[in-house]
């Protein structure tokens, strides 16, 4: 019998002898690695932190203690701990689990989450409600070392220690973001972790900790005193934590130990605990990049299956390099996702025309407006779902003083398995209401082409808007890039029964489904917008001569997008107008394909509504 069988809660790992814990280890490390060789997911980050899940369930009482993670994609195993156990093998499908803590689905997920930084603040808050209730729990956070380096990392950081909050932060240093570390943050972290008298520290923890409760203690008070000599002006003492480590994060038994001595500490503590990314397997722990966010993979070699097709993103990265060879203004700005965008190639190439600023998407939205202010041509590549962090810098620091910054916002619309916190559904909506800005979305590889090349050669702020995965294999690098018109629509289809105007992606959707509606005798005009803003009211002019019924299409959210804005000017001139985009509520998760078909954007589901029109 597994010993993992007889856990299906945390008060069931209380029960168990320390000794049988690192056999739990390596069953929930394969339980992890099945699972995510069939669903795909998080998987170096997860096996990174199992003995530190295990320790952390240990020591504290969740629910009735708070443990928060950071991001969240490094969960699985607090899920598996924590009665999701045989529910596991559905993470990441649809109804299935979520592959991020989340309120909703378990009492055990203090807090949800899947974008960075948050768990500090988080923490504080709870602290705080806590305290006002005259309620008693721990509150543990955990954040990774990449996740430290944002500014709302430090926000709460200095808020916590103002406030003097009983509340553990556990720091898990695996010297790995998703791709190699960068910046100051990494740099101190790493200090910290080689410099010698660091691991003195650590042994005389070690040595110490068995007779030490709290820092009210002798023992405690002796751990303060040798902290202070050891580190100086050390940066979390500064902020008022206490700081103790690095110690290392693989050891469940000492782990188990340090964590029950700091649960009587009743201010904030920072524990820095070393791991290592992809811990227990080989593949993983060799190249942690590829596994941060893999596909399916073939557990005995390692090898992820891989689709021949050429992405979006791959279409951009090439492109910018094309563009940069001939043009050295321009620069290239990520927020810690050089492979996920593209721009590791980039960085490559052109390294000193490469900015990772870490985890800090305000920050990159500013510095590239600053670049642009004194004369570069930054190309600030991002997330929608993490532009989200930027809407003001996006105003303020771009649109606002009409800086020629050019955002090619990746994976806009759905996004699939991550979800609700990932999907790109909000881009247009946030979009459409800043002045100055112009916002395109390539219906094809070729118009992405295209559009990079006039967002640089505009002289204003640009966002090109482009979806997670692969396009239509249009024909590509067969023709040296083009400027197109700004705020100039394109018809592809003259039918006099109904237009559809389509945004993106859906321009090929809707082709495909005017060629269904010709088997019906119904003429359908298909329109590729190209541009959200400037909108063409030109030619939505034109298309009204010909018909009084309209159909939109957009991956984004209906309130406030493409559709609502073309609706009103329609209208306005007696027509009908069907809108098709996501509804009013955050979309589940589930793969690509089955939620596009739910939501509306397939060829058969825009002929269903044209005929409901007709
Ligand atoms: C606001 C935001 N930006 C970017 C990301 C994408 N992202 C997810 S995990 C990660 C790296 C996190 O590094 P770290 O906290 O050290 O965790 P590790 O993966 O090393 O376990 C990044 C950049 C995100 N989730 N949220
Ligand atoms: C947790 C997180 O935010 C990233 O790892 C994200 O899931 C990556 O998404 P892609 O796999 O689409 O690059
Ligand atoms: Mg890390």
């Amino acid at each position: 019998m597994k010993v993992l069988d007889s856990i299906n809660n945390p008060q069931d790992l209380k029960k168990l002898k320390k000794e049988n814990l690192i056999d739990l280890a390596k069953e929930i490390r394969e339980e992890i690695i099945n699972t995510v060789s069939k669903n795909g997911g998080h998987l170096a980050s997860s096996l990174g932190v199992v003995d530190l899940s295990i320790a952390i369930h240990y020591v504290f009482d969740s629910p009735h203690d708070k443990i928060i993670w950071d991001v969240g994609h490094q969960s699985y195993a607090h899920k598996i701990l924590t009665g999701r156990k045989s529910k596991f093998k559905t993470i990441r499908t649809h109804s299935g689990l979520s592959g991020f803590p989340k309120r909703s689905e378990s009492e055990y997920d203090a807090f949800s989450v899947g974008h960075s930084s948050t768990s500090i603040s988080a923490a504080l808050g709870f602290a705080a409600a806590r305290d006002l209730k005259n309620e008693d729990y721990k509150i543990v956070a955990v954040i990774g070392d990449g996740s430290m380096t944002c500014g709302l990392a430090f926000e709460g950081l200095q808020n916590a220690g103002h406030l003097k909050k009983n509340m553990l932060v556990i720091l898990n240093d695996n010297e790995m973001f998703i791709s190699q570390k960068v910046g100051a943050v990494a740099g101190y972290l790493a200090k910290l972790l080689t410099a010698g008298m660091a691991r003195k520290f650590e042994e005389k923890v070690m040595k110490t900790v068995s007779r030490f409760h709290g820092f009210g203690s002798p023992v405690g008070k002796f751990i303060k005193r040798v902290k202070v000599m050891l580190f100086p002006g050390m940066f979390f003492e500064e902020m008022g934590f206490t700081y103790i480590g690095p110690v290392q994060g693989h050891n469940i038994n000492n782990l188990i130990v340090i964590l029950e001595n700091l649960k009587d500490v009743k201010t904030p503590v920072l524990l820095h605990v070393i791991t290592k990314k992809g811990k227990g397997y080989a593949p993983a722990e060799e190249d942690p990049v590829k596994f941060h966010s893999v596909g399916k993979f073939d557990i005995k070699s390692g090898r992820i299956a891989k689709g021949e097709a050429i992405t979006y993103t791959k279409v951009f990265s090439d492109t910018l390099i094309e563009l940069a060879q001939s043009d050295d203004k321009i620069v290239a700005v990520t927020a810690a996702m050089p492979e996920g965008t593209g721009l590791d190639k980039f960085s490559e190439k052109f390294p000193d025309r490469y900015f990772d600023v870490g985890i800090a998407e305000g920050h990159a939205v500013t510095f590239a407006a600053a670049m642009a202010a004194g004369g570069m041509h930054p190309v600030c590549a991002i997330y929608s779902t993490f532009m989200q962090r930027a809407i003001d810098n996006i105003i303020h620091d771009v649109a606002l003083q009409n800086l020629p910054v050019v955002f090619a916002v990746d994976r806009a619309g759905l996004v699939g398995e991550d979800g609700g916190t990932h999907h790109g559904a909000f881009d247009l909506s946030y979009l459409n209401y800043i002045p100055n800005l112009v916002v395109m979305s390539p219906s094809d590889e070729n118009e992405l082409r295209n559009m990079l090349k006039t967002a640089l050669n505009s002289n204003t702020p640009c966002v090109i808007r482009y979806p997670k995965g692969t396009g239509i294999g249009a024909a590509l690098y067969k023709l040296p890039c083009c400027i197109l018109q700004i705020g100039k629509a394109t018809v592809l289809r003259q039918g006099r029964d109904i237009c559809f105007l389509a945004v993106g992606n859906h321009v090929e959707t809707c082709l495909k489904a005017s060629d269904l509606l010709l088997e019906r005798n119904v003429n359908a005009s298909v329109v590729n917008m190209r541009f959200l803003k400037p909108l063409d009211i030109n030619t939505l002019k034109e298309m009204l001569l010909k018909t009084r019924k309209f159909i939109t299409v957009e991956e984004n959210a209906l309130t406030g997008g493409f559709g609502e804005t073309v609706k009103a000017f329609l209208c306005s001139s007696g027509a009908v107008v069907e809108c098709i985009g996501l509804p009013d509520k955050f979309i589940e998760h589930g793969s690509l394909r089955f939620l596009r078909e739910k939501y509306g954007f397939t060829p058969e589901s825009i002929v269903e509504k044209a005929l409901q029109m007709l």
